[in-house]
């Protein structure tokens, strides 16, 4: 079974459009992209998208909604979460995505993600099939049941404003955009 617990209208529409507006005004400008490459771009065969530095007081603000739901968040999945990372702003462009993987929690990696309990999502963006400006196609946030069961898949809904989290173990990737922009926000709770 794939745990999911979400969260419609976890951003209103009014600070969901304000983030989508700031996060307008960054994408244009290459240079304030948070990367460890000049173009942008993390490991291209695994993960195509950029993360983008919005200001800290809409990191702040974003942060402090989250950990307002953190004790009913944790209490779905029966596990005391204490502090979320720092979110990141992700941009999906036409042909961006991210492989099936693992936010931490998992015997395969020692590191810091070991750390992560719970993986929140906030979608921002619109989808819709045919292209429209403000829009984005394809990029579904699909989920993976364990690779000992038959095989499962189950795509999120990614209503803009929703919150989908999901225990940092579960596999989960981020299909193709197809048009337009997608913007999420990711972060840990630990
Ligand atoms: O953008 C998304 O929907 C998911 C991002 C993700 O899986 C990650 O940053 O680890
Ligand atoms: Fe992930």
């Amino acid at each position: 079974m794939i745990d999911l617990y979400e969260i419609d209208g976890f951003l209103d529409d009014a600070a969901r459009a304000e983030i989508v507006a700031e996060l307008d005004r960054i994408g244009g400008a290459p240079a304030t992209v948070l990367s460890a490459d000049p173009g942008g771009r993390v490991q291209p065969a695994v993960r195509k998208t950029t993360r983008l530095a919005v200001s800290p007081e809409t990191r702040a603000r974003v942060r402090d909604t989250l950990m307002r739901r953190a004790a009913e968040i944790g209490a779905h999945f029966g596990v005391e979460l204490r502090e979320c990372e720092d979110p990141q702003f992700l941009r999906y462009e036409t042909g961006d995505f991210f492989v099936p993987h693992q936010d931490g929690n998992t015997p395969m990696v020692y590191d810091d993600s070991r750390f992560r309990r719970v993986s929140a999502v906030i979608f921002l963006s619109h989808r819709a099939e045919q292209d429209a400006p403000g829009t984005y196609g394809g990029g579904s946030l699909v989920f993976h049941g364990p690779s000992t069961g038959p095989p499962v898949q189950v795509a999120a809904e990614g209503r803009p404003g929703s919150l989908v989290t999901f225990r940092a173990e579960t596999t989960h990737e981020v299909t193709p955009v197809t048009h337009g922009v997608r913007y999420t926000i990711a972060t840990w709770f630990r």
